[in-house]
């Protein structure tokens, strides 16, 4: 599943936690609290607390040459006891407020060199500082700053937004446990007007749609990838070689593009490609739906309105839209057998 959606989920499991529980520790017998044993017919399933959309800019100055990254970061936390839950006793909660404050100090003491690496010292944070914390999760999301250029020279302290892609990541850090690290991509919209058929699907009492050798491709690329180590990663170069596999896969050269049979392989090849180039990428996912422009009719028309075949005009149809994605891993028993 996509980072957006988890993260949308993510965000109503916390929000949506109006059931109230007139529970006092009597009530907790399915848990230990304060030494003793409880049963109950009722158990707390998954849980947890956080600060979502922690907005932060950072300016690094060298000179008069400044540098800018700005990020929205949510925290989430699971704490051994679930007695916040349970039985009302707040004393082990870092309030969400805190969470807050920390996402700031942490921000001025070191820094932000990348969202993943932020969000590793994040959650390292918690879980060094806090003994009961058992699960730290960051998910930090980039807003796309990019320098400003002037006459074709880097502007010293100017930028401009260029949302052509969204970066995100998760790292989410058990106790005991290596941090799993999630980078991602989102919101790559992109369209090309030639070198995309789709041919010789299923031909049914149920089809409808012709084969076509030639038609508009488009798509909102979607991307998620983890990552087998954090050791040595350039996790900005990383995000923009993703970009680059995607963007090689769907376009091709320039002059000639790259003939796509299907959204399905071309997904394929992107998530191949992205495996080639990156050894630290253990797994990648991706999403493309099918943004449809359809060929119109116009031959009803009379000649003297309409002049010769429609090659022109399209009707954008984004709803119903396909929707293609598939997940790409090694495989790491052919990799031994090498
Ligand atoms: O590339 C495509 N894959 C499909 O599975 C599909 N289904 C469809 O109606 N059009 C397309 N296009």
């Amino acid at each position: 599943m996509p980072w957006s959606s988890t993260r949308r989920m993510k965000r109503d499991s916390h929000t949506n936690g109006h059931l109230h529980l007139a529970a006092n520790a009597e009530d907790d017998r399915s848990n230990s609290y304060q030494g003793k044993e409880y049963r109950d017919s009722y158990e707390l399933g998954q849980y947890g607390y956080g600060k979502n959309y922690v907005k932060l800019l950072h300016v690094h100055r060298e000179g008069s040459l400044h540098t800018i990254r700005e990020y929205e970061v949510d925290t989430h936390l699971k704490l051994q006891s679930k007695k916040d839950f349970i039985a009302g006793d707040n004393k082990d909660i870092i309030a969400t407020d805190t969470q807050k404050n920390i996402v700031y100090v942490l921000a001025k003491k070191y820094g932000v060199e990348s969202p993943e690496k932020f969000a590793l010292l994040v959650c390292n944070h918690f879980l060094y500082t806090y003994r009961h914390v058992v699960e730290a999760s960051v998910h930090v999301e980039e807003y796309p700053w990019e320098r400003l250029q002037v006459d074709g020279s880097d502007h010293n302290h100017a930028f401009i937004f260029s949302p052509r892609a969204l970066r995100f990541c998760m790292v989410t850090h058990k106790r005991n446990d290596r941090p799993n690290i999630i980078g991602g991509l989102r919101d790559l919209r992109v369209l090309k007007t030639t070198q995309s058929a789709f041919t010789d699907f299923i031909q049914d009492e149920y089809r409808t749609l012709p084969d076509t050798n030639d038609r508009i491709f488009s798509t909102v690329v979607t991307a998620t990838w983890e990552y087998s180590t954090a050791n040595g990663v350039d996790f900005d170069g990383v995000w923009d070689t993703v970009k680059e596999c995607i963007l090689d896969k769907f376009a091709g050269p320039p002059d000639t593009g790259i003939f796509s049979p299907s959204v399905q392989n071309t997904l394929y090849l992107a998530e191949r490609k992205i495996l080639d180039k990156v050894e630290q990428i253990k797994r990648i996912d991706m999403s493309m739906p099918n943004k449809h422009y359809f060929t119109l009719d116009l031959s009803k028309f009379p000649q003297s309105v309409v002049k010769g075949k429609n090659e022109e005009v399209y009707q954008p149809v984004d709803k119903p839209c396909g929707i293609i994605h598939a997940t790409l891993q090694r495989n790491v028993q052919a990799r031994a057998k090498m």
